[in-house]
């Protein structure tokens, strides 16, 4: 399938294809008798690695079967061909066949990569003193009965593997036309027949790189392999070389046969040395990528945006303006939203009614549809084709695409399949797994953490993405709906998709090159009560601070800005937003039971308030863990910023309510001392607006603040001087948020 690289009609889109090495130049090659061929029909994600891994070292194999349908059989999945391979490289050798001194090398395409100069594969290989000599691995395949065929050895592994292999012509060539094979027989079968063929093996000097001197079978001998870093203090950067632990050999080929294939998506993470390197990060990413600055914005793919809620999220306001916010023309996007959450039917709307009409196309599908979330996703893949797009982009509710660049950087790097890495903040909780467990569940890599983290960045070949990603869609019209699917037995939509991924050779990209955003953690997300988001500051604390705390808050602390005080010790601050003061207010006319306002209060443990006001307790609502949160993360730098010396942390609070004043009800309240070091008053309603008359008088200075903001709090000394009044409230409802700090 095309990349955009390819498009010709794109114009210059900088691509840059060619994979430079500064440090591998051969000097030998040219001098070299020395035929690299392989075999590959498509132009695989694998393809493009082996080939940019030769390239690394200079070397150009020659491509047997471009183009063409495969016809090696049916054992592709295990071993990568069949007996076409040997076909098409007996052809392909007939030219030659007078050159006594010409090497043949010879490997598979999609799972193999150089990891070194040929000239060094070279004298290796006569080193061994072979006339020919194929790779070795721990299984006899595909027929175990010759096992005991094989020669015992005393060190490495014994079995012939023919996914590499080098050679004298004259001995390959006799090896090729050793006996007749259809296309579709067995390569390693035909190979492993002529090698347990004593005599011919003697004669033509066959060996088995048993201790993979230069060849690197994975499949079996994964636990042997081991990446060893080279930290040289005159290099630029530390290099990468794989090591067999066992043999205690540098291979230069590695194979990634059979069910290896992970493991050699893992390793071509840092192999061959330069593809990564922890100065310049990943060097290999920029190969293939495009410059969209480069192509008019009315030419810049289409692409496909699906959204699915498939639970109920936390912050879902969030989400939509984040998706809103990317950087895209909204004219070259089809809209896509699945929701099976009627919680949010209403987030959905207030979004689509606003904005749909700005995007090329909109299809929703509601709950009431009631349709699963596998054929949904496998719903909009067709859609995505009908719609001929350009580019398949899925973002899950919970994946809040902080940095608006994302779809566009994720276009510009230019992959089959890319996912931008988000996680839980602060937690190991990501959308990508590093590695598989045999039967396809989660499993740690070794530098998981290290990724997750964003220790190492880079753009990492993993063997699952969810919760945000971006598919070419030559992909989708590659494959037909029953390939690439989200709809398997027994597991679910994401792990079906990345199967069906992993089951074509497709990689899958995880980058962490730029911070692209976060996942919001749904798990204890409780819809019942009111104002749910509110009660999120501990398990989604990013995203409760970006939608509840007042977008000025962080100039409080700037230590150039002088706080404003309105009556002497009194000092007002920004510190929540219009979200918060909404939500609470609302969260406690939901619950209703306003206090009394007499002086017996059963809340309390004496039982008793001198200053009784018409209040909701915190704890009422089940929010005061929340609040003291609240008071330890935003208020109490504060507090430390304008009273010096003054340090109490976490600062405790017993009385945390929000007060009523309404003129039929308690209008105001007289003049008192609050038992607290200092008191926070948050204005949560607005004044003119809301209600007329209120604030607050402090009597000892005959000042009073009546011009209130909403979301923002005065802080005052409780005791002695601050003797204080709340003023009459004349017509509306006043709303404020009391807590008595340090009493
Ligand atoms: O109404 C006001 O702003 C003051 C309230 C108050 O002093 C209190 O609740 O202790
Ligand atoms: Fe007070």
């Amino acid at each position: 399938y095309e990349k955009f690289c390819e498009k010709s009609d794109r114009g210059d889109t900088g691509c840059d294809e060619s994979p430079k090495n500064h440090f591998a130049q051969d000097e030998n090659l040219k001098s070299l008798d020395v035929l690299v061929f392989t075999v590959a029909t498509n132009e695989t994600d694998g393809f493009q690695r082996y080939i940019n891994s030769a390239r690394t070292f200079g070397i150009e194999p020659v491509v047997l079967g471009k183009g063409e349908k495969w016809k090696g059989g049916q054992n592709i999945k295990l071993y990568a061909g069949g007996g076409w391979k040997i076909n098409l490289l007996k052809e392909a050798l007939k030219q030659y066949e007078a050159d006594d001194n010409k090497i043949i090398l010879f490997t598979d395409a999609y799972d193999v990569i150089f990891l070194g100069k040929l000239s060094e594969i070279i004298n290796r290989f006569k080193a061994t003193g072979a006339k020919v000599l194929f790779g070795a691995e721990p299984y006899c395949w595909p027929n175990v009965d010759l096992a005991k065929e094989y020669p015992e050895v005393e060190k490495g592994q014994r079995f012939l593997n023919s996914g590499l292999f080098i050679g004298y012509l004259p001995e390959l060539y006799k090896i090729l036309n050793k006996a007749e094979l259809e296309d579709n027989d067995d390569d390693q079968l035909y190979y492993t027949l002529a090698y347990l063929d004593k005599e011919f093996r003697d004669s033509n000097k066959i060996k088995l790189d048993h201790t993979s001197e230069i060849f690197q079978n994975i499949f079996g001998a994964a636990n042997d392999l081991e990446i060893v870093t080279i930290n040289d203090k005159d290099a630029a950067a530390e290099t990468y070389l794989l090591k067999n632990t066992k043999t205690n050999t540098q291979p230069l080929v590695v194979h990634g046969n059979g069910f290896s294939k992970l493991t050699l998506n893992y390793l071509s993470n840092y192999l061959p040395s330069g593809v990564w390197n922890s100065y310049e990060g990943c060097v290999a990413c920029k190969h293939g990528e495009i410059n969209l600055e480069k192509i008019p914005r009315a030419t810049w793919p289409v692409v496909h945006m699906s959204l699915f809620i498939e639970v109920n999220t936390p912050f879902i306001e969030g989400f939509f303006s984040k998706i809103y916010q990317l950087e895209y023309p909204k004219e070259r996007i089809h809209l896509f939203i699945h929701n099976t959450m009627k919680y949010h039917s209403v987030h959905v709307k207030n979004f689509t009614e606003k904005f749909g009409s700005e995007y090329l196309s909109l299809k929703e599908i509601k709950p009431e549809d009631g349709s699963p979330e596998w054929s949904a996703r496998d719903l909009s893949l067709s859609q995505c084709l009908a719609k001929n797009c350009d580019l398949y982009f899925a973002v899950d509710s919970t994946a809040h695409l902080d940095n608006p660049f994302t779809l566009k950087l994720l276009i510009e790097q230019n992959r089959t399949v890319v996912a931008p890495m988000l996680v839980r903040p602060g937690k190991a909780w990501s959308n990508f797994w590093g590695a598989l467990t045999n039967d396809g569940f989660y499993a740690r890599s070794n530098d998981y953490m290290d990724i997750a983290y964003s220790n190492k960045r880079g753009l990492w070949n993993v063997p699952f993405i969810n919760a945000a990603y971006l598919v070419n869609a030559s992909l989708l019209k590659t494959y037909d709906s029953s390939q690439i699917t989200y709809n398997l037995p027994n597991v679910d939509a994401d792990m079906a998709f990345c199967y069906s991924l992993r089951k074509l050779d497709v990689f899958m990209y995880v980058s962490n090159r730029v911070d692209f955003g976060h996942l919001i953690n749904y798990e204890t997300y409780d819809i019942t009560r009111a104002e749910p988001d509110m009660y999120q500051i501990f398990e989604n604390e990013q995203a409760w601070q970006e939608a509840f705390i007042h977008p000025d808050y962080f100039d409080n602390l700037n230590p150039d800005k002088k706080n404003l005080q309105p009556c002497p010790d009194v000092y007002w601050f920004p510190i929540v937003s219009r979200k918060f003061t909404n939500a609470l207010i609302n969260m406690m006319e939901s619950f209703g039971k306003w206090s009394s306002g007499n002086n017996e209060d059963e809340r309390l443990e004496g039982g008793y308030e001198a200053v009784p006001t018409r209040d909701i307790h915190m704890n009422q609502v089940g929010w005061e863990r929340h609040w003291l949160y609240f008071l330890q993360k935003y208020v109490r730098p504060l507090q430390e910023h304008v009273f010096l010396g003054y340090f109490h942390d976490p600062p405790k609070s017993l009385m945390n309510f929000v007060v009523r004043y309404r003129p039929d009800e308690q209008p105001s309240l007289r003049p008192h001392h609050d038992s607290s070091t200092y008191t926070i008053n948050i204005a949560l309603n607005e004044v003119g607006k809301d209600y007329e008359g209120g604030g607050c008088r402090f009597i000892r200075y005959n000042c009073s603040v009546v011009d209130t903001q909403i979301g923002w709090m005065l802080m005052h000394p409780g005791r002695l001087t601050h003797y204080h009044e709340g003023l009459l409230v004349t017509k509306g409802t006043r709303y404020i948020m009391i807590a008595f700090v340090d009493p």
